[in-house]
């Protein structure tokens, strides 16, 4: 097939990591177009075995198919979501063969935009209270950052802020300290009685509890203004309590708070002299417009006249055109603070470049979709068996997908190629050869090491083996999870120096995590914004970062659309990573786990493979796992959609990915593409449907025209021409 040139063979398995030609990128990319689709519509002529059902499977040399299938078990009957019997058997294809060709990514020549993070004025030179620069500098704190010697004094002056500055650069004492400046300073004392004078909205119940958590830091200076925070998932009778006895600086989540605004007769917003909102684009994209302009006016109806003594602060690392809209309607004559340009307007904050921290580099791995689980893999004991980079977050798409491959590498990888599980067994074992109780060979396990090593197993399941060196932990964070497994996750993996939190965007924004070395971008992110707030889980504050995204060798223009917003990214290379499959996790032992990289990674796939065959509850995740991915495939943004192509996904390729044999249709791939198409449309019919139903409750019997506000989209037109367009059918 197409894209083979360049072939070589390894350890008997026919390799397949070819580079496209060296041109320029466009005529790569319009012929490797045509390789993916060739790959997964593949010529008649090509192989087929017993194991591949259709046409779609590519190639298996009979010696691999043998190896795989003779020794696997069979999967049980009878699961959900089983095929019909023919397509129920195993998909059974070589890792290195059938893949699409690595094109040839020319070097940028984009100038990287970083802002300078520090300023060269220290905390005393502003005019806060003496207490709250005391406190900070116990905290180690003395400069400011670029962005709080700029936007505090404004702030502090009075005048509403929309801050524009890169991920890790202080935003949050950029707001916190001006806040409590003002009511440490109030007279008469402010009392608990006062209600609530600051309000702070964010899109995350996280970031609503690291928010709160500087307060509760900072007001050490000023112990009678009471913070406290509203989010969801806790109880709500607990939190109405909390209201009760008064809370003068509140972080929530909008939907929690437009929940407590409408049942809580405690909450009142009349008193509100300071309205934070942050990460205000990340607030809008989640579909929190309708809670935010609710939130503001609930403010206007409960403090008429007060737009002008209450101030507003927007603030994010990247805005939006619907960020200017709501500073338009919330913000008068604001003081705009963009850390990277030195003369700030308005236009230039939603301008294509994005800043990125300095110490940040950016990475990119063009990996075949059969390739992805090893490589991933690979790449995360390379980095996190030893050394300084042991600290990583993997993004997916899909909270399945998060579910599915945390399971997987715990059993998997976190003590991947040891022989022997235990430290102190060793240690046991070698006092006993000394002492001449036991020969030194394999094998040698008696029940007492047997018996630890079910105890260490245990131990690493809950997580308490974090600090061991020899064993990789995994953790995960999503929105399906408790409060109270989020909120442990959340502080386990701040407070660890070492470990893999594998998490949707739900940790994408705002959260600070220190030590953390490596972002991994399993799932790319859906826009530029995305990927930057993601990868600024890293670098804060000067610190170093590196931030990695995988791609499909079809998904290259990826890397030049960031370019065009002026984040440069370099290749790390495939095989390079997969290397690190042959070395055993324990450093001190010499046997390699495989002795070429192919075979490592054959051996790994399969014993994944098996896994899923031996397991049916890993199976039943990774299906999951699959179906929710091809469903979160389908719906890139349109910008994006044609580098993420879902009709040129090689659908089979994917399910290896996740370890699986089963066929896509098996799998009901199909299905669930046709059933997102249909949610969509759903959805978007009821949107329309409840617009129609909102505008006429608010505007009575007013021509449309004169009930369109400046949110309308002005969909409410739509059901008049439908219904012209059934007249005219029925007319036919
Ligand atoms: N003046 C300072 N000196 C040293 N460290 C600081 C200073 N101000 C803030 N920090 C530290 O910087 C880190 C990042 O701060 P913060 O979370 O407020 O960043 P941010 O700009 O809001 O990031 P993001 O855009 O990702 O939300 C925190 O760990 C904080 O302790």
């Amino acid at each position: 097939m197409s894209g083979d040139g360049g072939q070589g063979t390894a350890g008997g398995i026919v390799l397949n990591l070819s580079r496209g030609p060296a041109g320029g990128r466009q005529s790569y990319f319009q012929s490797h177009h045509k390789r993916e689709a060739e790959d997964a519509f593949p010529p008649k002529k090509r192989p087929k075995t017993a194991h591949a059902p259709e046409a779609k499977q590519d190639a298996v040399t009979p010696a691999d198919a043998g190896r795989e299938t003779d020794h696997s078990p069979k999967p049980s009957a009878g699961n959900e979501g089983d095929a019909p019997n023919e397509e129920k058997k195993e998909i059974v294809t070589s890792l290195f063969t059938g893949n699409p060709a690595i094109p040839f990514i020319p070097k940028s020549d984009v100038t990287k935009l970083s802002e300078k993070v520090f300023s060269e004025e220290s905390f005393s030179s502003l005019d806060l209270a003496p207490q709250i620069v005391s406190n900070l500098e116990k905290l180690g704190f003395t400069s400011m950052t670029s962005v709080q010697q700029q936007a505090i004094p404004s702030i502090l002056g009075g005048k509403d802020t929309l801050v524009k500055s890169q991920t890790g650069s202080g935003k949050t004492l950029t707001y916190a300290l001006p806040i409590l400046h003002s009511l440490m300073m109030q007279v008469p004392r402010v009392q608990r009685s006062d209600g609530v004078l600051a309000l702070v909205v964010v899109p995350t119940r996280e970031l609503a509890l690291q928010s709160y958590q500087w307060f509760e830091k900072l007001h050490k200076s000023c112990v009678w203004v009471v913070p406290g925070y509203l989010i969801g998932g806790e109880k709500k009778k607990a939190e109405k309590a909390r209201l009760r006895r008064g809370i003068n600086i509140l972080v929530g989540t909008p939907g929690r708070l437009i929940d407590h605004l409408h049942s809580t007769r405690s909450l009142s917003l009349a008193s509100v002299r300071f309205l934070v909102i942050d990460e205000a684009d990340r607030l809008l994209d989640m579909g929190y417009e309708r809670s935010i302009t609710s939130i503001i006016e609930t403010l206007h109806e409960q403090q008429p006249g007060a737009i002008s003594s209450r101030q507003t602060i927007m603030l994010s690392a990247t805005l939006s055109a619907g960020v200017e809209k709501l500073a338009g309607m919330s913000l008068v004559e604001p003081k705009v603070v963009d850390v990277s340009c030195e003369d700030s307007t308005e236009s230039q904050l939603t301008s294509e470049a994005l800043a990125t921290p300095a110490n940040l580099s950016h990475h990119y791995l063009l990996v075949p979709a059969k390739l992805r689980l090893v490589t991933l893999a690979a790449f995360i004991l390379s980095k996190c068996k030893c050394g300084d980079e042991r600290k990583m977050i993997i993004f997916f798409a899909t909270q399945d997908m998060v579910d599915y491959h945390t399971a997987l590498f715990s059993k998997v990888l976190s003590r991947y190629g040891q022989e022997v599980k235990s430290k102190t067994s060793l240690l046991r074992r070698a006092e006993k050869v000394l002492a001449g109780e036991e020969d030194d060979g394999e094998g040698s396990h008696d029940e007492e090491d047997v018996e630890e090593e079910e105890e260490e197993e245990e131990e690493l399941e809950q997580g308490k083996s974090r600090e061991r060196p020899d064993v990789i932990l995994f953790q995960k964070l999503h929105g399906s999870m408790t409060q109270q497994d989020r909120s442990a996750v959340f502080k386990s993996f701040k407070d660890a120096a070492a470990g893999v939190l594998m998490c949707t965007d739900v940790a994408s924004r705002g959260l600070d995590m220190p030590k953390v070395r490596w972002i991994v971008q399993f799932s790319a992110a859906c826009t530029a914004a995305d990927y930057v707030h993601r990868v600024g889980r890293t670098a804060r504050v000067n610190a170093l970062g590196s931030a990695l995204v995988f791609l499909a060798p079809a998904e290259a223009p990826y890397i030049q659309m960031l370019e065009s917003h002026k984040i440069t990214l370099k290749e790390i290379n495939m095989q390079g990573v997969l290397r690190n499959l042959m070395l055993p996790l324990d450093p001190n032992s010499r046997k390699p786990v495989a002795n070429t990289m192919e075979e490592a990674a054959t051996k790994l796939q399969l014993q994944i493979e098996k896994l899923l065959l031996s397991d049916s509850g890993f199976r039943d995740l990774a299906r999951k796992a699959y179906v929710s991915f091809v469903r979160s495939y389908a719906s890139y943004p349109k910008e994006v959609r044609e580098m993420f192509n879902f009709k040129a996904l090689h659908l089979g390729h994917y399910a290896k990915s996740m370890g699986l044999r089963d066929s896509p249709a098996a799998l009901g791939a199909g299905a669930a593409f046709r059933a997102k198409k249909e949610m969509k449309e759903r959805r978007e019919k009821k949107e329309k449907k409840r617009k129609i139903q909102v505008m006429n409750q608010r505007c009575g019997n007013l021509p449309k025209t004169a009930s369109m506000s400046e949110f309308d989209s002005g969909l409410d037109s739509m059901p008049k021409n439908k219904t012209k367009t059934k007249t005219k059918k029925k007319i036919k």
